[in-house]
């Protein structure tokens, strides 16, 4: 059986933890952190994912402000709530819900915020940085939340063959440089126009998979004793989720892998708390959070 890394539990770990940080935070006198969190239409897969970082910043203390908003709004609405939110002192990140509905241009959006607040880090400032090795930026909550999990169980990435496919703004490419950063791991990105994809997965010592294709990963495509990262979520019709890679499938071959649900999951929503209260500890002339260190 490999080792199953368990990004449920793991967060809930670490929420405790940044509950205590942020009560030693009130106890000083400072006010409680805020994150504005800002949903365009009734996706209903993105009103759950709001739903759960909203609980969650609940649960450690940290103010979540709704913005609903009908899939009527224009881009120039949407636009003048960020710039409000944006001079607004008391909001230390806003959070758009991806992905927004067709007539509104996402990355004019993004933009949009200021990227010291960009709880995301999808801003092109924070990707530069993430880029060029620069480390006050805000690396996304998806590529951080594995990044701690593999630090977590001590899976070592220094000089491993890693291959992500897929390379979405969101996932792929902000994870392909994580593993760049520091020249730490040799990094493989496929996508949907590479040619023979199981040539590049084989050779994986650490395989992150995040195209939103139900089981395209099967035993023959994965090496050895490999540790395998499942980002996606397929929804399929009988309502049950299923992630990019056929984990019965792989499981006996491979040495550690993320469970879905419960696995990467749960680790984006807690890299968002993590990134709130970054920018909140930066404001308050704290260091930026030691779980950000790469
Ligand atoms: N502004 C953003 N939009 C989107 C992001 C993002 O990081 N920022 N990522 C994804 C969706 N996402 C976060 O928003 C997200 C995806 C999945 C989960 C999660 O906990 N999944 C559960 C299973 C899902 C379920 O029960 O329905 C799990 O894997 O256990 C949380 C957040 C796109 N948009």
């Amino acid at each position: 059986m490999p080792l199953i890394l368990n990004g449920k539990e793991l967060s809930e770990t670490i929420k405790k933890e940044l509950k205590l940080e942020v009560e030693s935070y009130i106890s000083k006198g400072l006010r409680k952190p805020a994150l504005a969190v800002i949903l365009v239409g009734s996706d209903p897969a993105s009103k759950v994912y709001v739903r759960r970082k909203k609980e969650s910043c609940e649960y450690v203390g940290i103010s979540s402000l709704s913005f609903n908003l009908p899939e009527s709004t224009t881009e120039v609405e949407l636009l003048e709530l960020i710039g409000k939110l944006n001079g607004d002192d008391d909001v230390d990140g806003i959070l758009v819900q991806l992905p927004l509905p067709s007539h509104i241009n996402t990355q004019r959006v993004i933009e949009a915020i200021n990227p010291e607040k960009d709880v995301d880090g999808f801003h092109p400032l924070n990707m530069g940085k993430l880029a060029t090795g620069k480390d006050d930026g805000i690396i996304p909550c998806t590529p951080l939340g594995i990044w701690i999990m593999l630090k977590h169980y001590r899976i070592e990435t220094f000089k491993k063959d890693v291959v992500v496919v897929g390379a979405s703004n969101i996932v792929g490419k902000p994870m392909s440089l994580l593993f760049l950063k520091n020249e730490e791991a040799t990094v493989t990105v496929c996508h949907k126009n590479t040619k023979n994809l199981k040539d590049h997965t084989q050779k994986a010592d650490i395989l992150v998979v995040a195209v939103g294709k139900p089981k395209l990963i099967t035993d023959d495509m994965v090496k050895e004793n490999s540790v395998v990262i499942d980002v996606g979520i397929n929804r399929l019709e009988d309502g049950k989720i299923v992630g990019d890679v056929d984990f019965d499938n792989v499981k006996d071959k491979v040495s550690a892998i993320t469970p879905v649900p419960g696995g990467v999951g749960p680790m984006t929503v807690v890299s968002l708390l993590i990134n709130t209260l970054s920018i909140y500890r930066k404001k308050h002339g704290f260091s930026p959070h030691p779980l950000t260190e790469i």
